[in-house]
């Protein structure tokens, strides 16, 4: 369990490698900035950038099997860029797209893709529900609806295979619970690393088809 800015930036480093560092310093110090203009992330977290966005947010990698072909990581309102920008920034040989469609957050998410030279990353810049459909490898939303709504929402986009990584705080128990039967087989609940309280939902939708 991470409990301090030391400890989620050595995450950082063993799951990102050193790389990264640099890149998520950039972020970090841009985001105080912008935090200033407008509103990115509630301004108590800014002091612990590294634990509550960075480090929450790449710990998804830590449920991606090895052997996961990667055609398309599809993050679901990413707003400040989180988890999606963070992910592009630790892979940045994937294709990792964005959705958001809040214009000053679609703004201040293709600045930081310039700044960073991250090419396989592209923004959705409209609602999700406008967005044309594509296969996606993996899902990942935080702090986007409610499961029901977010698994409506983003049928068009999964397949038997889509992995689905689902940061959801302290309601990740009850909100798969609440799911219907069929559903609720498809996925299970990881404690996070950065919130002993919080938990990521996890799932595929071939685990819900009778073997
Ligand atoms: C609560 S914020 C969470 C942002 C980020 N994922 C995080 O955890 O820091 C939800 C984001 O989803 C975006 N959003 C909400 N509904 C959307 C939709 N239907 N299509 C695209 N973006 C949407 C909002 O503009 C907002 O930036």
């Amino acid at each position: 369990m991470i409990s301090s800015e030391y400890e989620a930036r050595e995450l950082v480093l063993n799951l990102c490698g050193s790389d990264s560092i640099a890149r998520f310093e950039l972020v970090a110090d841009r985001l105080r900035q912008e935090n200033t203009r407008q509103n990115l992330v509630s301004a108590a977290s800014l002091d612990s950038v590294w634990q509550r966005h960075i480090a929450d947010s790449v710990q998804l990698l830590r449920h991606v099997p090895r052997e996961t072909a990667m055609d398309l990581w599809l993050d679901l309102g990413t707003g400040a860029g989180f988890p999606g920008l963070a992910i592009a920034i630790a892979r940045p040989d994937w294709n990792v797209c964005l959705v958001e469609s809040r214009k000053r957050r679609v703004e201040w998410l293709g600045a930081m893709i310039a700044e960073l030279d991250l090419r396989q990353c592209r923004i959705e810049g409209k609602r999700l529900e406008l967005v044309d459909p594509v296969p996606a490898s993996v899902i990942s939303a935080r702090a986007f609806a409610p499961l029901p709504k977010l698994l409506d929402l983003s049928r068009r986009f999964s397949t038997d295979d889509t992995l689905w990584l689902l940061p959801k705080g302290r309601s990740a128990g009850h909100e798969v619970s609440e799911l219907p039967r069929q559903l609720r087989r498809m996925f299970h609940v990881e404690p996070s690393l950065t919130d002993p309280e919080s938990g990521i939902v996890i799932g595929r939708a071939k685990e819900a088809k009778p073997v």
